[in-house]
């Protein structure tokens, strides 16, 4: 496996006009590890996860997936492979219960079509592995047969994360899972994505910096489009240019 790094991201480029969001961009995810990847406003960091995910077809640079190159794999056989994805805004359906949201990609994940998927919601076989993934994502019991539609947003990220769970990823991309919620629900996440260190690598795209620096292993720091330091909480707040370029005292860094 490329150099012991489950995913290995090899001189990324991305162009949209004259910008470039990838700018030579390299990154290493080790197995089981929890990287977040931080920068500021537009540095590139969506961009990065939508070409590891296959959205995005990059210009230049390699993907490397336990060792083999996914740079031109479409998205559908990334998943299958292992790599799954949460997005920034969630897409559930909303006149469905929590359970039946994951009860529908528990199918997917067993590789059945969706023609029949009013069945799969009632489908024991599915709810049961759906509640298992629920309770991992976090999602009290008593929350599982409420309507997508009236769950609270942290809930509904929960949800969310049980969605991309169903896949059983060995690596997760998380694109901002605290966006839009509240300190307590953040609180919550932090600890859902503490318990799930060490069964799954998760890379991690948040401006949380309590949440991220709570969580990482270890922490890139994106900025124009290029890595500028990888290393340890400590380590990145204690380097020069990445104060320079991003941390603040303000952030209480
Ligand atoms: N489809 C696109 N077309 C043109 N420009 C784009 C496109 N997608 C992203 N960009 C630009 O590329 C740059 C990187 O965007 P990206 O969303 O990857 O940054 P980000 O680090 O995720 O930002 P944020 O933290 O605000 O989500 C930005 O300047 C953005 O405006």
């Amino acid at each position: 496996m490329s150099g012991g790094a489950l995913l290995r991201i090899e001189g990324l480029e991305k162009r949209f006009g004259g910008l470039r969001a990838s700018d030579g961009l390299d990154l290493d995810v080790l197995p089981g590890e929890l990287h977040a990847l931080i920068g500021p406003n537009g540095a590139g960091k969506s961009t990065a996860i939508g070409q590891i995910t296959g959205e995005i077809p990059p210009d230049a640079g390699r993907i490397l997936f336990e060792g083999e190159d996914i740079t031109r794999l479409p998205p559908a056989r990334r998943v299958r492979r292992g790599l799954s994805r949460s997005f920034q805004i969630v897409q559930l359906l909303d006149d469905e219960t929590a359970e039946a949201n994951a009860a529908l990609a528990v199918q997917a994940a067993q590789g059945h079509s969706f023609r029949f998927w009013r069945d799969a919601t009632r489908d024991e076989g599915l709810r049961a592995p759906a509640r298992a993934l629920l309770r991992r994502a976090g999602l009290p019991d008593a929350r599982h047969r409420v309507l997508a539609a009236d769950l609270a947003a942290g809930e509904r990220k929960q949800v969310e994360l049980a969605l991309a769970l169903a896949a059983s990823p060995r690596l997760l991309l998380l694109d901002e899972p605290m966006a839009g919620l509240g300190a307590s629900e953040s609180r919550a996440m932090t600890e859902t994505l503490r318990g799930l260190k060490g069964q799954v690598a998760i890379l991690l795209v948040e401006h949380d910096m309590e949440a991220v620096f709570a969580l990482a292993d270890r922490i890139s720091v994106l900025v124009y489009g290029r890595v500028i330091a990888t290393g340890t909480a400590a380590e990145v707040r204690a380097n020069a240019e990445v104060r320079a370029a991003y941390l603040t005292e303000e952030e209480g860094v």
